[in-house]
């Protein structure tokens, strides 16, 4: 099986209410996204999956969240905007693109991974499996 991971990035505020510290207040940064996508076959060109696809399906998700306050979206509405729920976040709406995709759903294409830096030194990874 491959594994082809992609990198992007995007800048946007938020805050940690009831932090016991300064991310209470609010701050920003330059959050560093990884997503994994596995395939169990290459296509005819060789690849697992053309990596220009993948930032395609990964770029409108990042665009909502760019230069925006994270604390506004209604998907952190009920949750904080720790890098855990900003990778789930970009985990469930990869997902979906993926399913909605029909090259990804004949070719059995798995999302394994979205890490989220929130500084050089701090990151999360999300993932619904163990493998
Ligand atoms: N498990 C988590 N821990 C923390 C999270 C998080 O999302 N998940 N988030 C924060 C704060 O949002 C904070 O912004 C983290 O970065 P910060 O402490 O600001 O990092 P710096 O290196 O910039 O710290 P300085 O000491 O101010 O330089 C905290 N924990
Ligand atoms: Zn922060």
């Amino acid at each position: 099986m491959f594994d082809i991971t992609v990198t992007t990035q995007f800048s946007a505020a938020h805050q940690i209410p009831g932090y016991p510290g300064a991310c209470a207040r609010l701050h920003g940064h330059n959050w560093k996204i990884e997503v994994t996508i596995r395939a169990l076959t290459l296509d005819h060109l060789g690849m697992a999956l053309d990596y220009h696809q993948a930032e395609q399906m990964l770029f409108p998700i990042i665009s909502e969240l760019d230069h925006t306050n994270l604390n506004d979206h209604p998907f952190f509405s009920d949750r904080t905007t720790t890098s855990e729920n900003v990778a789930f976040f970009i985990h469930s709406r990869m997902k979906q693109a993926l399913g909605n995709d029909l090259q990804a759903k004949n070719r059995k294409l798995s999302l394994m991974a979205v890490t989220v830096y929130e500084t050089d030194i701090y990151r999360t990874t999300y993932r619904e499996t163990d493998g």
